[in-house]
């Protein structure tokens, strides 16, 4: 087992990652307050990994919420199915949630447990390759609403996350790729030597080789955590990490929650951001063709939906959380390992990007 800390000014947290450590009390007891405990998952989740971590918990009073699987709902009417069966329970404010199973759980748990009487722990126990990388760290929580992705939502920090590769063996190739997406996203922005090792790992990691997962999972984590430590409430370099996010979201929007996966869509809207690099003279044409290949070697898409035209795309970034004083930002990048946030493009070099 490997463990990060996320450093947080007063607070931090472990990120332990490794094989076997579903049902191992030890990582989940330190960070238990009281005896009541809900785990939320979904119901593809919960047959493969829910008795495992049951097990974990042995000794304590322990419920579960098993929700519907899939980002179509990721929305607060579902999401009011973990206060319901809270309070039906007269779970109190020293309660654990236990987020088990992707991203979508991991938002959903999370901002539940912002929200449950002001505020109560919850531990992310990432099992795709998506939540392992990136969803699970970092206390974004949320949800989305017709009108854009992630909405509505919350800061709030897990106490623990605990990663369990093993569970990554279940997971369909589609969605291993989508997380190879946000894997890519970090070496993209801010770090060159591991692009350069993805690149020549790309074979062993859709092939799900143990040590390469592993060590990318690690490496992601460690720059993830670094970001957060920065910027916990992203006024600053936290944005980064939106690279291929504002085309992203604008695509899963625009084509309907769930028909586009999220890693497919921030693959893609990397590719736009290149694009778009190149016509600032930021990136050369080379650089755009090797990234167009990274995103491809992971099995993602490089362009947007063909069916989504150019002017809706505008319409649906325009929404975009990282608009200021009505202009819309964008994570481009100055080299190949290196990002920033920008306004400094012209509408035009934005619409023939999309064209
Ligand atoms: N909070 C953040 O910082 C952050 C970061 C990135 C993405 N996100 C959000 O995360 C979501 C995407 O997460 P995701 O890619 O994990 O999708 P997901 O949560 O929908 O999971 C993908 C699919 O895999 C299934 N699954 C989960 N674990 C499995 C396993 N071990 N074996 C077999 N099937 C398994 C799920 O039931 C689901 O069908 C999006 O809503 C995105 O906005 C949030
Ligand atoms: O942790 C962050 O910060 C991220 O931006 C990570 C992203 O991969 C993730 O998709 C996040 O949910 C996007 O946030 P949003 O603020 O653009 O909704
Ligand atoms: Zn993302």
């Amino acid at each position: 087992m490997r463990t990060l800390t996320v450093e947080l000014g007063t607070r931090s947290y472990p990120i332990h990652i490794g094989s076997s450590l579903l049902n191992d009390p030890d990582l989940y007891r330190p960070h238990v307050r009281g005896s009541q405990v809900m785990i939320v998952t979904n119901e593809t989740v919960a047959p493969l990994y829910l008795e495992p971590v049951r097990q974990a918990l042995d000794g304590l009073h322990v419920r579960e919420v098993i929700l519907p699987d899939g980002e179509v709902y990721k929305t607060l009417e579902v999401w009011n199915r973990i206060f319901d069966a809270l309070l039906a329970e007269r779970f109190a404010r020293d309660c654990t949630l236990i987020a088990l199973g992707g991203g979508v759980i991991g938002d959903m748990t999370g901002f539940a447990a912002a929200c449950y009487q002001r505020g109560v722990d919850f531990i992310q126990v990432p099992t795709t390759l998506l939540a392992q990388v990136d969803s699970s760290v970092g206390g974004k929580t949320g949800l989305n609403h017709p009108a854009g992705k992630n909405m509505i939502g919350a800061f709030h920090q897990p106490r623990a996350v605990i990663a369990d590769t093993d569970t990554l063996g279940t997971l369909p190739q589609r969605e291993l790729s989508a997380g190879l997406a946000e894997v890519l996203k970090y070496g993209f922005i801010r770090d060159a030597e591991f692009l350069d090792w993805l690149e020549c790992h790309m074979t062993g990691l859709m092939s799900r080789d143990p040590d390469t997962l592993a060590h990318a999972i690690q490496r992601s984590c460690e720059v993830k955590a670094q970001i957060v430590a920065e910027d916990e409430f992203e006024s600053g370099s936290r944005a980064l990490l939106n690279l291929g996010h504002t085309f992203g979201h604008a695509i899963e929007t625009g084509v309907g929650y769930g028909e586009w996966l999220h890693g497919e869509a921030v693959g893609a809207g990397i590719c736009l951001a290149a694009a778009l690099s190149a016509r600032l003279g930021w990136l050369t044409e080379a650089e755009v063709e090797r990234t167009h290949r990274l995103i491809a070697g992971a099995g993602l898409p490089t362009g947007r939906p063909a069916d989504l035209a150019p002017e809706r795309m505008l319409e649906l970034m325009a929404v975009d959380k990282k608009v200021l004083a009505g202009q819309l930002r964008l994570v481009l990048l100055k080299q190949l390992g290196e990002a920033v946030v920008t306004s400094d493009f012209d509408r035009d070099a934005l619409a023939h990007v999309l064209a």
